[in-house]
């Protein structure tokens, strides 16, 4: 069973600025609103895909509330833990000349509530998948997805994680199944610019002498690159086509990957499907369709040349 973890859930209000002026009143020409944060983007695309994953989370107030609806509502299955500070956060992301986001921070979660997701993480059996993703609320140690990882050590559960810098390097020791990062976020933790796949594959290279199995980099319209536990590598372009909105891209890329894997546990198929899942996402307004990623899977064949 695939289980995702989604600290900071949000509500994703997706619009559109013909002009955008800074310190002026704008108006917009398209509004869209969608359940987000990573972890939940993964559950929906792996929906999508037909495979049945459990969100968990934490939830607060009437945004978490419309949040878990309109999950239900897709057929997701949520197990979320309601929390009773705040609200949970409202991201704006803007199309205009540029895309730009305000990702909220999100709302107060009690030592209480942690405890509840750890009775779940019990639960888990040898097998299952555990997908911790996106950031969490300001007031949570960074040390988070580290310590759930210690906690479930030894018990033969896949973990992945796609998280950023420290958050993510602390988990590195405790050998996650699965990192992805983004070429950006590998250059933050590396404290250098890092831009061609050569760079990428080596610094990747870093992060497994550090403890992780398998690293999987996005470079958003760059493509990818993938290093595995077994000593292979690979290589994509990323496919063509007219982007309409990259929120969520990253998180349909851990979907598909993970989705790929599942057939017959080859990393190269994987790879595909984690490539052209993303893209199909980045094509579309919505998160993509098991036809969207399966056509550009097939006319694609030349970015994993
Ligand atoms: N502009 C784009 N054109 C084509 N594919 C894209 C584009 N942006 C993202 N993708 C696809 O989605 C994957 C993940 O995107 P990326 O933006 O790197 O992730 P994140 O959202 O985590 O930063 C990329 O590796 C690529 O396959
Ligand atoms: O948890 P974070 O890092 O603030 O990110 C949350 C945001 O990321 C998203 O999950 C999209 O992520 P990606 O574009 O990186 O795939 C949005 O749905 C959400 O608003």
């Amino acid at each position: 069973m695939i289980y995702t973890v989604t600290f900071n859930p949000s509500l994703d209000y997706i619009i559109h600025v013909e002009k955008f002026r800074a310190g002026q009143i704008n108006r917009t020409d398209e509004e869209l609103i969608f359940p987000g944060g990573k972890g939940i983007n993964v559950s929906i695309v792996l929906k999508h895909l037909g495979i049945e994953s459990t969100a968990w989370g934490f939830v607060a107030g009437f945004t978490g509330k419309e949040i878990e609806k309109r999950l239900g509502d897709m057929g997701v299955r949520t197990d979320f833990i309601v929390s009773e500070n705040g609200l949970s956060r409202i991201n704006v992301k803007m199309h205009s000349d540029e895309e730009t986001e305000i990702n909220g921070r999100g709302p107060k979660i009690l030592d209480a509530d942690i405890r509840k997701l750890y009775e779940k993480l019990d639960g888990l059996k040898t097998g299952d998948v555990l997908i911790l993703s996106g950031s969490i609320p300001s007031s949570m140690p960074e040390t988070m997805y580290m310590d759930i990882m210690k906690h479930l050590q030894g018990r033969g559960i896949n973990i992945v994680v796609d998280a950023t810098r420290d958050l993510l390097v602390k988990v590195l020791p405790y050998h996650p199944f699965l990192i992805k990062p983004n070429n950006h976020e590998l250059s933050e933790i590396f404290g250098t610019e890092i831009t061609e796949k050569d760079d990428v594959l080596n610094y990747a290279g870093k992060m497994q002498e550090m403890g992780a199995r398998n690293v999987l980099v996005s470079m958003a319209g760059e493509g990818a690159v993938l290093l595995t536990e077994d000593g292979q590598s690979f290589r994509a372009e990323a496919p063509k086509g007219k982007v309409e909105n990259s929120v969520g891209a990253g998180d349909s890329m851990v979907a598909g990957f993970m989705y790929g894997y599942m057939q017959d546990h080859d990393y190269q198929k994987a790879f595909e499907y984690g490539v052209c899942t993303g893209s199909a996402s980045a094509f579309s307004k919505e998160l993509a369709t098991k036809t969207e990623v399966e056509a550009l899977l097939k006319n694609s064949r030349k970015c994993f040349e």
